[in-house]
């Protein structure tokens, strides 16, 4: 079960810091301890016990000052002998650091094989891996806890009681393919079956939903020259992130930067004013307003409040007419001038309409939840366990339709081999989400994505 072959990294991010630390994992991890750092005070390397030391090289010269952790395996983050060095943060001294344990017995490690070996020692399941590096990639708190809770285990618990529950009526038909005569009872097979396919509608049913929570979302900005779009996108960010002025046509290029709007990160695009143009500069970037529009989950219609309504305002709304819209009247702190009902009652995908004042501060709070809100589906959030993962939610959708053919088969009294099937491929597909049937390329590809160290 456990490699023969001792890893090490720089586990924390390169470049300058307070702290760096190199991290080995495997046999060698021990004698490497012992070999290249001498610590201040006698005796040995206890587990979990953080030592005060020097890093030595070969020739005796100091390294760097440090502090050490030693971890017996197993119970070690990847189950195997760990060794911690906590150097100071420079290239120089942890460059030199890392070289003295390549030079004791380790090689350098690959991107997310200390994951990779906490999980082929099962220590933690695939899911629980792949949480790992959705809580360092978290965008928000609750796409954290999110990830938080599904590294502690939350998912992977679900997954192995709908396991067990699929696991006895699967070996009772498997069981009874052998003699095809006998009756099914699926008085009793049922049940279960019924019960794990509730459960996992309810995960399907939150899947989207935390999908979005953490891959976030986009929402397109457009409107007329000075609608009050540049205003709104720094309103929302908190910071000056785009030039307003009162000139029309000031946003010439779109410009994406993400906000966190009820624990969803949006990246709001700001889009160049459409209107009818020479200037070559401004033709084009009405051009990406298009292409921004066409790609966004979500449009923010910006209307200037402040003014009446005006044909261009009709016609950018034309534009948007294939997309979720919230309709915004911007201004309000300059009075509500613009009639807003021939363009909302047009509208055939309009979702929501609110004024807001991008000075004043006025709605953006309500704004923000309208945002979330539509970008969950128009539903508030779920307080059931959320798949966040489109990995997770495609092998559950998998799971979902085979377990329905099943419980479909019981009824209809169908063979029972193909009964078997069905099962058998829905606790395959579940199997999948916490890594027990999973095809090796799949294992490569994910933990490929994880950085050095991790
Ligand atoms: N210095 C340091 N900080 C770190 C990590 C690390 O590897 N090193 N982690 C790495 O990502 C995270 C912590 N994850 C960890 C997960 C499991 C174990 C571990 O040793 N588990 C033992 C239980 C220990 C006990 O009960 O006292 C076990 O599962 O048996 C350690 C760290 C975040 N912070
Ligand atoms: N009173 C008031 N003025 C605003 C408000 N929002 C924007 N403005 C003003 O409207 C003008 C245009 O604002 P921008 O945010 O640059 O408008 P825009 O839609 O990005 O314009 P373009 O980039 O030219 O398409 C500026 O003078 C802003 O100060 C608001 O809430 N209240
Ligand atoms: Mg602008």
């Amino acid at each position: 079960m456990l490699y023969a072959d001792t890893i090490a990294a720089l586990a924390t991010p390169p470049g300058v810091g307070g702290v760096g630390i190199i991290r080995v994992s495997g046999p060698h991890s021990l004698a490497i301890a012992q070999a290249v750092i001498k610590p201040r005070r006698k005796g040995v390397w206890r587990s979990y016990q953080m030592r005060y030391g020097h890093v030595l090289d070969e020739q005796g010269h100091v390294v760097d000052e440090v502090l050490a952790v030693f971890f017996k395996g197993p119970r070690s983050f990847t189950g195997e002998d760990i060794l911690e060095i906590h150097c100071h943060g420079g290239p120089l001294p942890l460059r030199r650091t890392l070289s003295l344990a390549l030079a004791h017995g380790a090689r350098l490690a690959n991107p997310g094989e200390f994951s990779l070996r906490a999980f082929a020692n099962g220590r933690i399941d695939l899911a629980q891996a792949e949480a790992t590096l959705d809580v360092i990639e978290a965008q928000t708190n609750l796409g954290l806890s999110l990830a938080l809770d599904q590294l502690g285990g939350g998912l992977s618990r679900d997954l192995r009681s709908l396991r067990e529950q699929l696991m006895y009526p699967l070996a009772y038909v498997t069981a009874l393919t052998d003699f095809p005569e006998d009756d099914v009872p699926s008085e009793e097979l049922l049940p279960p079956l019924q019960q794990a396919h509730s459960l996992l509608r309810q995960l399907l049913a939150g899947a989207d939903q935390g999908v979005v929570v953490r891959e976030g979302a986009r929402a397109a900005l457009v409107g007329r020259p000075n609608a009050g779009k540049s205003s709104l996108m720094n309103a929302l960010l908190r910071t000056e992130r785009a030039i307003v002025t009162a000139i029309p046509g000031t946003t010439r290029d779109t410009l994406e930067e993400t906000a966190n709007l009820g624990g969803i990160p949006v990246v709001l695009i700001d889009t160049a004013g459409i209107t009818e143009t020479d200037d070559v500069v401004e033709r084009i970037g009405v051009e990406r307003s298009r292409a921004a529009l066409s790609k966004a989950d979500l449009v923010l219609l910006l209307i200037d409040g402040s003014q009446p309504l005006s044909v261009e305002d009709l016609a950018i709304a034309q534009l948007t007419h294939e997309r979720p819209t919230i309709l915004i009247a911007t201004k309000a702190d300059l009075g509500q001038h613009a009639d807003l009902t021939p363009l909302s009652q047009a509208h055939p995908a309009l979702r929501g309409s609110i004024a807001i004042s991008s000075q004043a501060g006025t709605g953006l709070d309500y704004l923000g939840t309208m945002v979330a809100e539509q970008l969950l589906g128009g539903l508030p959030l779920s307080d059931a366990r959320l798949v966040t993962n489109p990995r997770h939610r495609d092998a559950l959708r998998r799971a979902n339709a085979a377990l329905e053919q099943a419980i479909q088969g019981f009824q209809e009294g169908r063979p029972v081999d193909l009964i078997a099937i069905d099962l058998h491929e829905a606790i395959a597909s579940l199997g999948e989400i916490t890594g027990e049937t999973v095809e090796h390329d799949l294992l490569n590809l994910i933990f490929s994505r994880f950085c050095i160290g991790k």
